[in-house]
């Protein structure tokens, strides 16, 4: 490893605030907050360029909003190793996929990825249906047409319920009376983790422990419940498939038949990568993962999905009548795989919604080995090993050189081709480490907006969205809006 002189000279090429020699940029780190991010890093971009560098102590950070340096970061086979703040999750998630790393996270992603097939997915279509008719029953409650309500909640239970079912093949009535434990578990310590990480210092497990021990105790209880749970359903799951195993009635993902649903969970059950299956433990961390992951994500994405509809009439308008085309107008009728291939608008408006306000604002690395890159304005470079680079997800997706006047909601420019790199357009980030859940995330959008948008007319009414910053994007304002009952989806321009 380089001296901390070799360290400054390697990027003396790259521009950045001035950094006093011990504690670096003060009057950033004194100003910074979640809130004002945004605002600081478009000021340093139109200041100092898409790749900034800060020096903080001996740590060395690089931002990046920049699509070269994306593109030869993210296609990388080498520097997968992700940014030390993930580790605030690590005692709910362990080893999960989205924080492991080296021959771990090499061996679980080549055994996970086959659960994503699209025969497991078609069959979590008919999950997305029916708990979004529960959500809408639930909806149909604050729809009165004049009052202003925040339909995150709505959103997050009902999220929980699909991810839940679908990858534990239960259901946790989240959305209910009957709302479970391990629900309520899932979603306090979801906040819980999410208000950690808004406090530089509370990310450390040790601080956090010295100076909210009676939160840390929480912390622990909550993760003890949804540990307990996962354990129960994977062993029950585990004693059903070798009975079926016995008597030769083994359905493989492959081979999913009409009689059974197969939960993400039972596919991780069959698989084996080199002749081994994952044990239990293993596989409760991955669907501990995709708790996590696969909720509060789309929960962002729809929530912001609907707030833009709302503010946009005639975008509103187009998407009622592509669903209508679609889906017919009995709301009785499931929805199919194939009516979702077809709704080629609601993509378009997908994709702005996530180009706009992207549910994972920010991803982090961090370099264990040189990164060499190669740059048109900055020549041939090296990042020394050691440094933490934070791609800003956010600031790509409103570069204007790539997406031009990007404060414009427009879906339509998704449908003039796609911009210029597949590492301009990255809200599910690119390369080895993206996002292993995408295709079922924009299933389950399309089947949540398509819904929705049938039943009811969103209205702009309430505050504006207020983006904070966190590891999944939420809104300081929650995500206000009104809805107004449709009476016949016939009509589809009502006026
Ligand atoms: C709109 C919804 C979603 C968005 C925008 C999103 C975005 C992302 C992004 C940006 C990453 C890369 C994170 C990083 O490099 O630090 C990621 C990783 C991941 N996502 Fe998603 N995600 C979404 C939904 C889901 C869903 C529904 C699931 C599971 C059912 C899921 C499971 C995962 C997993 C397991 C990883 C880690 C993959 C790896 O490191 O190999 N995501 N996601």
């Amino acid at each position: 490893h380089r001296n901390q002189k070799q360290r400054r000279d390697a990027v003396a090429n790259l521009p950045g605030p001035y950094c006093l020699p011990l504690i670096g940029p003060v009057h950033l780190i004194l100003t910074a907050n979640q809130k004002n991010f945004f605002d600081i890093s478009r000021k340093h971009v139109s200041k100092y360029g898409r790749i900034v560098k800060v020096w903080i102590f001996h740590r060395l950070l690089i931002f990046s909003v920049d699509v070269e340096l994306s593109e030869q970061l993210l296609s990388s086979q080498t520097h997968l190793v992700k940014h030390p703040v993930y580790k605030t999750l690590a005692q709910w998630l362990g080893n999960g996929l989205l924080l492991s790393d080296g021959r771990t996270w090499h061996q679980r992603r080549k055994i996970i990825t086959p659960t994503f097939h699209f025969k497991i997915l078609e069959q979590f279509v008919e999950v997305f249906d029916q708990q979004s008719s529960t959500c809408i029953e639930r909806l149909a409650e604050r729809a009165d047409g004049l009052t202003a309500f925040n339909v995150h909640p709505y959103i997050c239970l009902a999220a929980l319920d699909i991810i839940a079912e679908t990858a534990m093949g239960t259901k946790v009535y989240a959305q209910t009376a009957e709302s479970t434990p391990y629900a309520k578990a899932v979603n306090e310590c979801t906040e819980l983790l999410a208000w950690r990480l808004l406090n530089i210092f509370l990310q450390n497990e040790v601080i956090f422990t010295l100076t909210q021990p009676h939160l840390k105790l929480r912390q622990k209880k909550l993760i003890g419940i949804m540990h307990e749970f996962t354990n129960k359903v994977i062993e029950q799951r585990r004693s059903a498939l070798e009975a079926r195993q016995r008597q030769g009635q083994v359905n493989a993902y492959n081979d999913v038949g009409a009689k059974q649903r197969m939960a993400l969970l039972d596919v991780l059950l069959q698989a084996t990568v080199d002749g081994k299956q994952l044990t239990n433990a293993e596989i409760r961390e991955e669907v501990d993962t995709f708790m996590f992951e696969g909720h509060d994500t789309t929960t962002s994405a729809i929530c912001f999905t609907l707030v833009l509809l709302s503010r946009h009439p005639e975008v509103q308008e187009k998407l009622l009548a592509e669903v209508c085309e679609v889906l017919g107008s009995d709301n009785k009728r499931p929805i199919t795989m194939r009516d979702l291939t077809d709704l080629k608008y609601m993509e378009s408006v997908i994709k702005e919604s996530l180009r706009t306000y992207p549910p994972i604002p920010l991803i982090g690395r961090k370099l264990q080995e040189d990164f060499k890159y190669t740059h048109s304005k900055y020549g041939d470079g090296v990042v020394p090993a050691g440094t933490e680079i934070i791609i800003g997800i956010m600031g790509s997706l409103n570069d204007a050189e790539q997406f031009p006047e990007p404060n414009k909601f427009r879906p339509e420019r998704h449908e003039d081709g796609a911009p210029s790199s597949a590492y301009a357009m990255i809200p599910f980030s690119a390369g080895p480490r993206n996002c292993i859940g995408q295709k079922f995330a924009l299933l389950e959008m399309k089947v949540m907006l398509a819904k929705i948008v049938r039943e009811f007319e969103l209205l702009p009414l309430g505050e504006e969205v207020m983006p904070v910053i966190n590891i999944v994007m939420s809104s300081k304002t929650g995500f206000q809006l009104g809805m107004r009952r449709r009476i016949d989806t016939n009509n589809v321009a009502p006026s």
